[in-house]
């Protein structure tokens, strides 16, 4: 999604959820600067190291996310997809012991497993937002292979290739790489959240809370607007 057309909803955004586009930028001028400091991926570095496939899996952190990873095991040639984690869905996949390539996270999953998954290999999209300034600054430096995102105007290192919840953020880098299929798995939407995308619920599922249901609300949205508006074809699990 070209930036002018993701302003529209992006000012939606912000005027939704009462964020403030400063504080955005301000992590986002965090995040280039760390980055400038480290070293970072582009989107080229990125490319050459998943272009052995347009196939990509894309895995939430819904209910349906350990039945659909079991699936995936039994069913699927693994090494015929480029594996994307949103966030949370890495800590799953760590227990079926399957390293994604790419996780894309704003740093608010389990970050022992993120930082496990990355010393094995996964390549890291950091989104950086008003919200998780000192996550940013706080483990930013200790991961390796990092491309950084922005929901603001994309400046320095940074890219903004659309989306707003890691989810949907991944499948618009997963187009921005050149996908031809996009196969969803644990993406159920709704209103139930899992210990994955909450670590501190006492149970395996809970109620997701207003702002959850609302994240959730957009992040279907941007899948169905890459759904009817990108040449890529989206096989949800779950539907
Ligand atoms: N029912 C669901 N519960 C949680 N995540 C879901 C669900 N369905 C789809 N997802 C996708 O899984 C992704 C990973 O979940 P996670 O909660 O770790 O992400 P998040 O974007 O950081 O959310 P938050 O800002 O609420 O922490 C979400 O971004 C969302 O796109
Ligand atoms: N400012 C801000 N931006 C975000 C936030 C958030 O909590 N605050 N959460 C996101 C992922 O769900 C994506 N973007
Ligand atoms: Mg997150």
């Amino acid at each position: 999604m070209d930036f002018g057309l993701w302003e529209n909803y992006y000012k939606k955004i912000l005027d939704d959820f009462g964020f403030e586009r400063e504080d955005d930028e301000k992590t986002a001028q965090v995040l280039d600067d760390l980055l400038f400091e480290q070293g970072c991926l582009t989107l080229e570095d990125l490319y050459e190291k998943v272009d052995f496939s347009t196939k990509f899996i894309i895995f939430g952190a819904g209910p349906s996310l350990k039945d659909h990873i079991k699936k995936i095991k039994t069913e699927y040639d693994l090494f015929d997809y480029v594996l994307v984690a949103a966030d949370g869905a890495t800590t799953a996949l760590t227990e079926e012991k399957i390293v994604p390539d790419i996780i894309a996270t704003d740093l608010d999953g389990k970050i022992d497993d993120i930082l496990y998954a990355n010393a094995c290999g996964a390549n890291l999209v950091i989104h950086g937002h008003g919200n998780n300034l000192e996550a940013i600054l706080k483990y930013t430096p200790f991961f390796d292979n990092v491309l950084g995102t922005t929901q603001a105007q994309a400046h320095g290192n940074l890219y903004n290739f659309g989306g707003f919840t890691d989810g949907d953020r991944a499948m618009f880098l997963a187009v921005a790489l050149g996908a031809t299929e996009l196969i969803l798995a644990g993406m159920d939407f709704g209103n139930v959240v899992t210990k994955y995308s909450r670590p501190n619920i006492a149970e395996d599922t809970a109620k997701a809370d207003k702002i959850k249901t609302k994240k959730l609300e957009y992040a279907e949205l941007f899948t169905k607007w890459i759904d009817d508006n990108e040449d890529v074809k989206i096989i949800n699990l779950k539907s």
